[in-house]
């Protein structure tokens, strides 16, 4: 049974991670996203306007699905599409024989511009691959019969290299016990609800945050605005239509952020939460809380996932979350 570890490298602000990928004879660096569930690269099928200062699939060692393609946009409205191959992917010493890999051909410009990152492994759930006419799986469904336990688990860390398994839970990455919650998968995303909240001391949680997705590839935690509004109050932050979110003094007041998940408190420290100066130098900070107007659920991404060691579990049949203090 194969089991394995991989980096994930923050990059500046820790607005992504990025895990090293052999792919066929291609070394690149990918964001593994557990929001969404193709798994596409930069390749020698991508403009080379577009594609200056990443490493790109060489797809001459896959085999192309032929008539295949795809097409993915995320929230944001960034977005790829392009052709998909069979290779071999390994992560970590775990080796996928026969990936679907999907080469762009076209790649919006917040991608192009991010020349740290190039491409995409997705890790949801493989309902909402986007590969027509027959959709694929994600490097995680595709290696789960062979791994020594079917989930994976993340340890992303503010400032600072973090890992993935694939396998294998490392319990030297977490500290007290691990707490599980059930996951809705219906809609593809690792989905589950949060509880009651609290702003710094305050430790008596109220009101409930609701529905939510774990996702490695969103930067940020978005919340329900009036939960927004709750923190940025006390934390004497504003909303700032030019910056479009709320802002925050970057003098490291900010309170905690305080969210029960499973019965169990967990806090994102106020100094994750002052996330990056609006520009270079200057004492604003823009939030790492935001409202999730919009979106429909709350996005627990890295600000939050840094704070804790998440399990994306199914190995009891029904997928489950757990997560623990770090
Ligand atoms: C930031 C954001 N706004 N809205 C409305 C949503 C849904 C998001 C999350 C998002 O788009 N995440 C993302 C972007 C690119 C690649 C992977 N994940």
């Amino acid at each position: 049974a194969q089991s394995g570890t991989v980096a994930a490298d923050p990059q500046q602000y820790d607005q992504a991670y990025l895990s090293p990928v052999t792919i066929g004879n291609s070394q690149l660096m990918l964001d593994f996203d557990t929001g969404s569930a193709d798994l596409w690269a930069f390749s020698n099928e991508t403009p080379a306007s577009e594609s200056v200062g990443h490493a790109k699939y060489d797809s001459s060692t896959g085999t192309e699905l032929q008539g295949y393609s795809w097409s993915i946009t995320y929230g944001d409205q960034s977005g790829a599409a392009g052709n998909v191959y069979a290779d071999k992917v390994v992560v970590g010493g775990v080796t996928a024989t026969k990936q679907a890999v999907e080469a762009a051909t076209s790649i919006s410009t917040s991608f192009s511009d991010n020349t740290d990152s190039d491409g995409l492994l997705g890790l949801a759930f493989s309902s909402i691959n986007t590969v027509t006419p027959k959709q694929q799986t994600t490097f995680f469904d595709t290696v789960k019969p062979t791994l020594a336990k079917a989930l994976f688990t993340c340890d992303l860390k503010q400032g600072n290299a973090g890992s993935y398994t694939f396998g294998y839970i490392d319990t030297s990455k977490y500290t007290g016990s691990v707490t599980y919650v059930p996951v809705d998968d219906s809609q593809g995303f690792w989905s589950f609800t949060a509880g009651g909240y609290s702003v710094g001391s305050d430790n008596a949680t109220s009101g409930s945050v609701g529905v939510s997705i774990a996702d490695t590839g969103t930067s940020l935690l978005y919340l329900p605005a009036a939960v927004a509004k709750a923190y940025y109050a006390k934390a004497g932050g504003k909303f700032d239509n030019q910056q479009g979110g709320y802002t925050l003094p970057c003098n490291g007041n900010a309170p905690d952020f305080n969210v029960a998940i499973g019965g169990k408190t967990f806090v994102v420290p106020g100094s994750y939460i002052a996330y990056a100066p609006i520009t270079s130098g200057s004492q604003t900070c823009f939030g790492g809380i935001q409202a999730n107007t919009g979106i429909g659920f709350n996005i627990f991404g890295d600000v939050f996932l840094k704070a804790v060691y998440a399990i994306f579990d199914v190995s009891q049949g029904a997928p489950r979350l757990g997560f623990a203090a770090q």
